[in-house]
């Protein structure tokens, strides 16, 4: 069995070398500003299956997609379109808590499995000058939320439940744990 990765996300393929993975990328291009769905937990499930789909599956392989989404209040926050669209995000994020759900799909041509992972996310109460200071980073440009917790986002947080690496991009310890048993 092959495992490929259908992402361009550098934190999942990062995810995966951390514990020794084998894999391929594959290309995959899914329009996702064409799914208007406003529920998180059906935004990342249909989103990773839509990415799943669109990419080319062959005999004994496994495709791995997933879709990250933040989410407050009944609000989904994507990746932010500029930069007063960052700062807007982070200073709603502030003071609060979050969730942070990221959805993953399995697909083999006789199987899939789909995985769903929230983490609870905190972040200090923050200034305007200290949103500007970590936006100077430029950290907020490809990410859902506007912020990365693996770099410089990791001073905004003030405390997280739940796993890690779900933030990240990728509920780690569940896609080796579901994987391993495909393996069996
Ligand atoms: C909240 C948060 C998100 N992110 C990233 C993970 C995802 O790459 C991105 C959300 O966008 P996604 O649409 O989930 O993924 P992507 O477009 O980067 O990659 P692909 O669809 O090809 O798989 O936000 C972080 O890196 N750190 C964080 O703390």
């Amino acid at each position: 069995m092959k495992l490929i990765l259908a992402s361009s996300s550098p934190r999942r393929r990062d995810l995966l070398n951390q514990v020794n993975i084998k894999f391929e990328l594959r290309e995959q291009q899914t329009d996702e500003s064409r799914v208007n769905i406003t529920d998180p937990v059906e935004k990342v499930k249909v989103l990773s299956e839509l990415k799943s789909y669109s990419t080319a599956l062959h005999d004994s392989e496994v495709i791995l997609t997933a879709d990250t989404v933040v989410s407050k209040d009944g609000i989904i926050y994507e990746k932010p379109k500029d930069l007063a669209h960052a700062r807007e995000m982070i200073r709603s994020l502030s003071g609060a808590t979050h969730q942070v759900l990221t959805g993953c799909m399995l697909r083999s041509q006789h199987e899939e499995e789909f995985i769903i992972s929230k983490t609870d996310v905190t972040f200090y109460e923050l200034t305007d000058e200290e949103i500007d200071s970590y936006l100077q980073y430029g950290d907020h440009l490809d990410k859902a939320g506007a912020y990365g917790i693996q770099s410089q986002g990791a001073v905004l947080v003030r405390e997280i439940h739940g796993d890690y690496n779900t933030v990240v991009g990728l509920p780690l310890a569940e896609v080796v744990r579901a994987l391993n048993e495909w393996r069996e």
